[in-house]
């Protein structure tokens, strides 16, 4: 790796080289089949596939960077550090490490520095997608009745989806500085490509404040209001917040991080999620990378949250996000007095 990159640009590209071994990973688990879910609350799963991509980012870019303070979604109850071999990535991405750090950045030591990692953002997507893999019905059908959180109505609307759930699933290193995401990575570990004739899994999209962004082609917003929300954290005072937005079209989807992508692709213009469920691993990452492409992403009211390491994990007061700020701002102007209050009070 160049040593002589600033700290920031070097901890941006191994973060990129490090999300693509996670989601290898991810693959991988699923590929097996054993998916080790454990129900950690309501509507909150956590798989073999979130624990182990967890340990294969944190022991890589703690072995790399040791003074790094880096917040993880998932516990690891036997504090186990010991991880196999080949989760332990050193390289870091050539393209990335070419990017001029801009000016602020550059005097950052690793003391400054605290990193968001979400090793699987769209858990409920990856457990329903692992029900689709099963190709023989019958096997599907058991499947089924032993998922005790998927309903009917979800399990009728996977079936129409060609199995496309699993596109939502993202791996998720945000890198903040003064509680301000300054940097980030989302890796998708099931978007399909043809690369030299060659069919290819997965790709990375990173952004750093001030250099730019890359690993997509990024698209002008759609002509009309497209809004892009939660299709398994769904409660009245979401549906509340969509109403009054007027959108054309409502996305139901997956992930942060997956609705973060459609705004940077132009198949949405703004993500609206009035509710307390997302946490700082969720949007730390997403969040740099759409303000380094002119995007805006805040609490419901407009606030700005803050990622330094004692700050609550619980982003409380909903995400609002927009490709720009003229429809932040509009988005923000429709959200009513008493939905404001009522997440407020939660
Ligand atoms: N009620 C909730 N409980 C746990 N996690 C949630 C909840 N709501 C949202 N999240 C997290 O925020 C992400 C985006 O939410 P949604 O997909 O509903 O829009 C989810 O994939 C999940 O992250 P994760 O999958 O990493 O646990
Ligand atoms: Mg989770
Ligand atoms: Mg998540
Ligand atoms: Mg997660």
């Amino acid at each position: 790796m160049s040593n002589s990159a600033p700290l920031i640009v070097r901890l941006l590209a191994s973060s990129v080289s490090v999300a693509n071994r996670a989601g290898k990973i991810v693959r991988d688990v699923m590929s097996k089949g054993e998916l080790g879910i454990v129900e950690k609350g309501k509507d909150d799963y956590q798989t073999e596939a979130d624990r182990s991509a967890q340990k294969c980012i944190i022991a890589s870019l703690s072995a790399q960077y040791p003074k790094l303070c880096i917040i993880g979604e998932e516990d690891n109850p036997d504090n186990e550090t010991e991880v196999p071999s080949d989760w332990l990535i050193v390289d870091a991405d050539k393209e990335v490490l070419l990017l001029n750090c801009p000016d602020s950045l550059l005097g950052v030591k690793e003391e400054d520095i605290v990193v968001w990692v979400d090793p699987l953002d769209g858990t409920a997507e990856y457990t329903q997608g692992a029900l689709m893999l099963k190709r023989n019905p019958w096997e599907r059908g058991k499947m089924y009745l032993m998922h005790p959180f998927i309903s009917m109505k979800w399990y009728l609307s996977l079936l129409q989806s060609n199995y496309g759930f699993l596109e939502h699933v993202t791996v998720l290193i945000g890198i903040a500085v003064n509680e301000k995401p300054v940097a980030g990575v989302i890796h998708q570990p099931y978007y399909k490509s043809i690369v030299d004739g060659e069919k290819k899994l997965g790709r990375t999209i990173w952004g750093l404040q001030e250099a730019g962004v890359g690993g997509f082609s990024s698209a002008a917003p759609p002509d009309s209001l497209i809004i892009t929300t939660t299709r398994s954290h769904s409660n009245p005072l979401v549906e509340k917040a969509l109403q009054v937005m007027e959108a054309s079209q409502i996305l139901r989807v997956g992930g942060a991080g997956y609705k973060v992508l459609q705004l940077l692709e132009g198949q949405a213009s703004v993500y609206v999620f009035a509710s307390p469920g997302c946490k700082k691993w969720d949007t730390c990452g997403p969040e740099a990378i759409l303000s380094a492409a002119g995007g805006k992403l805040t609490d419901i009211v407009g606030n700005f949250y803050k990622y330094g390491a004692s700050e609550s994990r619980p982003n409380k007061m909903g995400v609002l996000a927009a490709v720009n700020d003229d429809l932040h701002k509009y988005a923000i102007s429709k959200i009513p007095q008493e939905l404001k209050e009522a997440l407020a009070n939660k």
